[in-house]
């Protein structure tokens, strides 16, 4: 067991709906620490580093223009295993579908937007965790 650390972010969708407090609850209730947080009006340029794996697709451009419509609040968070358990408690990507209990699964849904509007994004490993908490607590 090693304590690691990963990147929360409370997209704008969450902001906006007043939907920070109850993800920062179900970080905390899961046992999980809050190290550090900080509510950013992200930059084109950052956003476009942070999501440079999806470069190219169709929905890259949306994503990033809705990333940076509105605040995101962004947290670094430790525990055991916490990247993976994080992504757990988000659930799927696509609200429609996240299993119920799951934050997307409780509080997201279909907005029919070009782009999947999901309330929260997690670090998927190790090596994006890093690489993300770099850029978002620089
Ligand atoms: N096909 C798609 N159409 C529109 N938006 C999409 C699509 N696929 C992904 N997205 C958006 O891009 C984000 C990043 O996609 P990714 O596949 O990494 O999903 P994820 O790992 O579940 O989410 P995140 O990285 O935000 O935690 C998604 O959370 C969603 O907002």
């Amino acid at each position: 067991m090693s304590t690691e650390e990963t990147l929360i972010l409370v997209k704008p969708d969450g902001v906006a709906r007043g939907l920070t407090g109850e993800v920062l609850r179900r970080i905390e209730a899961k046992g999980y620490k809050i190290v550090d947080l900080r509510m950013v009006n992200a930059s084109r340029e950052l956003l476009e580093e942070h999501y440079e794996e999806h470069a190219g697709k169709p929905f890259f451009g949306p994503l990033v223009e809705f990333m940076a419509s509105g605040p995101v609040v962004a947290v670094r968070a430790s525990g055991n295993r916490v990247i993976e358990g994080f992504r757990s408690l988000a659930g799927a990507t696509d609200p429609t579908v996240a299993a119920p209990g799951t934050i997307r699964g409780d509080l997201g849904r279909d907005w029919g937007a070009a782009v999947t509007q999901n309330i929260v994004h997690g670090s998927d490993s190790t090596l994006s965790a890093e690489r993300e908490l770099a850029l978002w607590f620089a």
